[in-house]
C-alpha cells in the first residue's frame, strides 16, 4: 500500500467524526471535542516524544511495570485553574463540560486511550512564585493533539480536535492527517540514544538547609507539629541544552520500579522517576502507597539485606512512616468503603535507595472522584508533614524556595474519571542549559541534620545519573 493511500484513509477516518462534531458545534453554538482512537504499528514512546518537539506541550507518563505508557504531543485543549478557586474542582468541572457533548470514535476506547488529560498541580497554591517555575501554574492539564498509548505492547493513537462553530471539517481533517503522518514517520525512524554529557553542579545553601532541619526538629519536640518534610535544591549548568528525551531514556534504563514522567510547559520540562503513587482510580477501586523512611542500598546482597532489616527496625524511620500511613488511611476511610491497610510496612527497593512501604486500597463511594481524593490526600505527610496545615506553614517559613511542581500531584485523568496521580519527587526542572533538582526528607523530633543531608544526597542520585551519562 502506497503512502498516499494510507494518508487518504486516515483523512477519511478523521473526517466522519469531525463532520459530526462540526454539525453539533453549529447546532449547539459551542465548541465540540472530537476524539478518535485507532491501533497503529508499534512505535517507541521515546521516539514519539522526541518527534513531538515541534508541537510542544509534551507529556510523558509510564507506570513502574511499564504496563501503560502515555505520550501526549501538542495541545487540543487546556485546563488551567487560577489560585483562588478550588483548583481540583475547577479542573474537574471544565473537563466534565468539555466531555458533555464530545464525539468519541470508538465510543468506548480501551483504558489509557481516548480523551485524557495529562498534567499536574503545584505543591502549594499559596507559594511565593519565582521565575524558576514560569509556565507551571497552580493547575495545568493538557488534552494532547496526538497521544500514543502503549499498553501490553499494543500501540494506539488518539487524535483530539476542538471544533468551533463555523470550522470546516474537511480542512481540519486534512491538516490533522498531514501532521499525523509527519509525526509517525519521524517517530518510526528516530531513535533516542543517550550520549555522554557533563555539567557543573552547585548546592543551594546546604548549611542553611541543615540549620533549618535542626530548627524544625526542635519545633517538633516543643510544639504541636509531628513531622515536616524539608527539601533543598541542586542547580546544574551544562554546555549543551539538557534534552528531556535523552534523560527519560536513561531514567527508563536505570529506574525500573519507578513511575517516569515528563511535563513540558513553554520552554521548560519537569521530569523524573518517582517511586511514590499518590492515588490511582480504576473504576471503583482506589489505591495509594505510603512510602516514607529511607536507607541506602548495600554494595552486596548481604549488606543490602542488613540495611533493609535495620530500616524496618529503626524507630525514627518507623515514626516517619507511621505518620503517613495514619493520614492516608484516614483519607481513604472518608472517601471509600472496604479500606485495606496492612499492619506493618515492607521494603520497596529502587536503584539508589530503599524505603518503608505500605499499600492502601479501598472502594470509592459513589461520589468520590479521583481529583476529590487528590484534594484529600495532598500533601501527604511524606511530602508535606503532619498536621498538614502546621507543616505547610513551617515549609513556607523555613524552606526559602519555590517548590513549584516538586512533590506535587502529577498524573492523568480520562473521560471515565479513571486515572493515576503520583508525587513529583526524584525530579528536576530543565530549562535550556540549566537544571534544578529537588530532594527532601521527612523531619521528626530526633532527626539529625547531617544524616538528613546524606539522605537528600541519595535522593538526588537518580536524576544526577540520568543527566550525566554513563557511570554516574
Ligand atoms: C520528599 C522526598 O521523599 C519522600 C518520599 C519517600 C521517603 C521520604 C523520606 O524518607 O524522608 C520522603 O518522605 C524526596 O525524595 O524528595
Ligand atoms: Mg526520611
Amino acid at each position: 500500500m502506497g503512502g498516499t493511500t494510507v494518508s487518504t484513509m486516515k483523512q477519511l477516518d478523521n473526517l466522519s467524526g469531525l463532520k459530526e462534531g462540526a454539525a453539533r458545534a453549529r447546532r449547539e453554538n459551542r465548541p465540540v471535542l472530537v476524539s478518535r482512537t485507532a491501533g497503529i504499528p508499534s512505535l517507541d514512546p521515546l521516539s514519539f516524544f522526541a518527534s513531538g518537539a515541534r508541537w510542544g506541550a509534551r507529556n510523558f507518563w509510564s507506570d513502574p511495570d511499564r504496563e501503560l505508557t502515555l505520550v501526549g504531543v501538542g495541545a487540543a485543549w487546556r485546563a488551567e485553574a487560577v489560585p483562588m478557586e478550588d483548583r481540583y474542582r475547577a479542573v474537574e468541572r471544565e473537563w466534565e463540560e468539555l466531555l458533555a457533548n464530545a464525539v468519541r470514535e470508538p465510543a468506548d476506547p480501551p483504558r489509557g486511550a481516548g480523551p485524557l488529560l495529562l498534567g499536574g498541580f503545584s505543591f502549594d497554591p499559596l507559594r511565593t512564585e519565582t521565575p524558576l517555575w514560569e509556565g507551571f501554574s497552580e493547575a495545568s492539564f493538557i488534552l494532547p493533539r496526538f497521544m500514543l498509548s502503549v499498553r501490553k505492547e499494543r500501540c494506539l493513537l488518539t487524535v483530539n480536535a476542538r471544533v468551533e462553530p463555523g470550522d470546516d471539517p474537511e480542512e481540519m481533517a486534512e491538516a490533522l492527517a498531514e501532521e499525523e503522518e509527519e509525526l509517525i514517520r519521524t517517530a518510526a525512524t528516530l531513535s533516542v540514544a543517550p550520549s555522554p554529557s557533563s555539567y557543573d553542579a552547585f548546592e543551594v545553601e546546604p548549611e542553611r538547609w541543615k540549620e533549618s532541619v535542626s530548627e524544625a526538629a526542635r519545633h517538633i519536640r516543643e510544639e504541636n507539629l509531628e513531622k515536616v518534610v524539608l527539601a533543598r535544591e541542586l542547580r546544574l549548568r551544562s554546555e549543551e541544552p539538557f534534552a528531556a528525551a535523552v534523560i527519560l531514556k536513561r531514567l527508563q534504563q536505570r529506574q525500573p520500579g519507578s513511575f517516569l514522567f515528563a511535563m513540558e510547559r513553554s520552554d521548560a520540562c519537569f521530569l523524573g522517576a518517582s517511586p511514590e503513587r499518590l492515588v490511582k482510580k480504576d473504576d471503583d477501586r482506589l489505591y495509594s502507597t505510603c512510602l516514607a523512611g529511607t536507607a541506602a542500598r548495600g554494595a552486596t546482597p548481604e549488606e543490602d539485606r542488613k540495611r533493609g532489616e535495620e530500616l524496618l527496625a529503626d524507630p525514627k524511620n518507623r515514626e516517619e512512616h507511621a505518620v503517613v500511613v495514619h493520614m492516608i488511611a484516614e483519607a481513604f476511610r472518608e472517601g471509600c468503603g472496604e479500606v485495606r491497610v496492612p499492619d506493618t510496612p515492607t521494603l520497596y527497593r529502587v536503584r539508589d535507595v530503599q524505603h518503608l512501604f505500605t499499600p492502601v486500597e479501598g472502594r470509592s463511594k459513589p461520589d468520590t472522584t479521583l481529583l476529590a481524593m487528590v484534594r484529600r490526600l495532598h500533601p501527604t505527610p511524606a511530602m508535606g508533614g503532619y498536621p498538614q496545615q502546621a507543616a505547610l506553614d513551617r515549609i513556607r517559613e523555613t524552606e526559602g524556595m519555590d517548590r513549584g511542581w516538586y512533590a506535587a500531584p502529577l498524573g492523568w485523568l480520562d473521560f471515565r474519571g479513571d486515572g493515576e496521580f503520583i508525587c513529583g519527587i526524584r525530579s528536576g526542572l530543565l530549562r535550556g542549559r540549566t537544571a534544578s533538582l529537588f530532594a527532601g526528607c521527612g523531619i521528626v523530633g530526633d532527626s539529625d541534620p547531617d544524616s538528613e543531608y546524606e539522605e537528600t544526597r541519595m535522593k538526588f542520585r537518580p536524576m544526577l545519573s540520568a543527566l550525566g551519562g554513563e557511570g554516574r
